[in-house]
């Protein structure tokens, strides 16, 4: 067992439990609408909420969207960090901060700059927008020709370019989920951290883990669709929930014998 996950069953009272959405507790689906979490999801979340100190959901998503998509509303204690950080979702009520001025005008500017694309999918997030490829005939080749154009129209209008699996995602700059969890870790006083994530965003949240000097643990929810150096790698959702509740036997146990 890696030395951050004997720290997380030592002491789980200060363990913070850091999960991305899609990929991680939702499998990849072709219609971001239709994602939902792992049936084993919510009642796994649910034992590991008793059992340590936070569970902290960061995602791309609006925080609303994966609670909904979770079924995580009944989660003791889960916190929904959403948009990469900049909202946050606890006991029902969510923070969040005024839309970006940007968003207006890449919204009107992203439809003309599709249209022809067979496949080419637009995810109006509100605070920010998703332009998916993987419904089209070629995905990469369709990825990489907006790559540029998608660019230049977020640079107009002041908003970021999140690359992820077949999707490049125009949203606010100045955060991102290595920011949003090291001031998870630092408010939780956290004295362990494990984060599980799929994709090319969760990689700010592998190195915040890294650089936060705990105990800490990452975990790649892998696919034949991404390859990243991780403590552990283990196979999709099934396999991250399958380790999430490996460790809440482990702290089980540990209370009882
Ligand atoms: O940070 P996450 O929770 O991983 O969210 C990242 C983006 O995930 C979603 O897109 C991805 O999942 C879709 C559903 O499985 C899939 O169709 C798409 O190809 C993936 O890129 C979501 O639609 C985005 O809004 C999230 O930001």
């Amino acid at each position: 067992m890696p030395d951050g996950l004997k720290a997380i069953v030592a002491d789980p009272g200060g363990a913070v439990i850091g999960l991305d959405f899609d990929g991680t507790l939702s499998p990849i689906v072709p219609d971001p609408a239709a994602a939902r979490i792992h049936p084993d999801g919510p009642a796994v979340l649910a034992r590991l909420g008793e059992l340590v100190g936070a569970v902290v959901i960061v995602t791309g998503r609006p925080a609303a969207t994966a609670v909904e998509y979770g079924s995580l509303a009944g989660v003791p204690g889960l916190v929904v960090l959403g948009h990469y950080g900049l909202e946050r979702w606890e006991a029902g009520s969510l923070t969040a901060p005024p839309v970006h001025p940007g968003l207006e005008r890449v919204k009107a500017g992203l439809p003309p700059l599709v249209a022809g694309l067979d496949g080419v999918r637009i995810e109006d997030k509100e605070r920010a927008v998703a332009v998916h490829t993987r419904q089209a005939a070629d995905p990469q080749a369709t990825l990489d020709a907006l790559r540029e154009p998608v660019a230049a129209l977020a640079a107009e209008a002041g908003l970021a370019v999140e690359p992820g699996k077949f999707v490049l995602e125009l949203r606010p700059p100045g955060m991102d989920k290595g920011m949003a969890l090291s001031a998870f870790l630092r408010e939780r006083a956290a004295r362990s951290v494990l984060f599980a994530g799929d994709d090319l965003g969760d990689l700010a949240a592998f190195a915040a883990v890294r650089a936060s000097g705990l105990p800490g643990v990452t975990v790649f929810s892998g696919s034949s669709e991404l390859d990243v150096e991780a403590d552990l790698v283990v196979d999709g959702p099934p396999g991250v929930l399958g380790l999430l509740a490996s460790i809440a036997d482990a702290v089980e146990s540990g209370r009882t014998g």
